[in-house]
């Protein structure tokens, strides 16, 4: 048989067996997002970004300009239009909320935490899941974010908010989340405290592939720990760069904007 024909053959053979389809694309995608007030105002509009897994992608741009409207889209804590936001391809409102909260897991400006011991804030998740996790489970989590094993029994009442924080992270991280939102994860914190999450969010990503999307004011926090920089402005993307070539913004919104920060 001639070399052409054995070629076909061997693709003939390979289409006829039916091989599982891998997803190969960004793990969440948000396309063509809008979003108004009651009174038609825009929120967002024609919002298009991608997130490449194992990346932190940065979120900037003056205050109201809806950042956090889309972060929060992307786990439906806002419920976006069907269509409009894809977690591994799928389209998030056709999947389970909870599902979806928990493999879109977020932490807020500010730490809430209940009452009891910071091991019992971290055992909740996963116990809501039938899962115990065990002392090494638990100081790994702490370790994660940046805090020391002994934490672990410590009461939540009378922690700094930078602790709270790093417990609040360390409890988002238990419940194995595919990808992590930070909504201006540092703007309630001391230096030394946002220096603590940033190192952890740097490791958690470069060691464990862990996708982030982080909402900052801090344009000197998205350049340390970005590797993809989206600028909104009036609920509009104006521009997608890297971090360190923001200064070749060219829309006249996001220059106004950067040269104020
Ligand atoms: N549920 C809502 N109803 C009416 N207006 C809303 C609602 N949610 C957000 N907005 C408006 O949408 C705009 C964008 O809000 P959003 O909080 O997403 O902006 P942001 O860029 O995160 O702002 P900031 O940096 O101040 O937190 C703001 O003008 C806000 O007042």
């Amino acid at each position: 048989m001639a070399i052409d024909e054995q070629l076909e053959e061997g693709r003939q053979h390979l289409l006829a067996v039916d091989v599982p389809q891998k997803y190969i694309g960004p793990k969440m995608a948000v396309k063509n997002l809008n979003r108004q007030t009651d009174k038609g105002e825009l929120i967002l509009s024609g919002v298009s970004i991608e997130v490449t897994e194992g990346t932190v992608v940065g979120i900037i741009g003056p205050s109201g300009s809806g950042k956090s409207t889309l972060l929060r889209a992307l786990n439906r804590l806002w419920e976006p239009p069907s269509d409009s936001v894809f977690l591994d391809g799928e389209d998030v409102t056709k999947l389970n909320v909870i599902s979806v909260r928990r493999r879109v897991g977020m932490l807020f400006q500010t730490p809430t935490l209940f009452d009891g011991t910071v091991a019992d804030n971290i055992r909740y998740g996963p116990g809501l899941q039938g899962k115990k996790l065990n002392d090494g489970e638990v100081e790994e989590f702490l370790r994660q974010a940046d805090l020391e094993p002994f934490f672990a029994q410590k009461s939540v009442i009378g922690l700094s908010v930078g602790q709270a924080q790093r417990v609040a992270l360390a409890r988002t991280l238990a419940n194995a989340p595919e990808v992590l939102l930070l909504d201006e994860p540092t703007s309630a914190l001391d230096p030394v405290s946002t220096q603590h999450i940033e190192n952890s969010i740097h490791n958690l990503c470069k060691r464990r592939g862990l996708t982030v999307v982080i909402v900052s004011h801090s344009i000197k926090q998205i350049q340390k720990i970005a590797d993809i920089v989206y600028l909104l402005v009036k609920g509009e993307v104006v521009e997608m760069l890297k971090p360190t070539e923001l200064s070749k913004a060219t829309h006249p919104l996001a220059l106004e904007f950067l040269e104020a920060s």
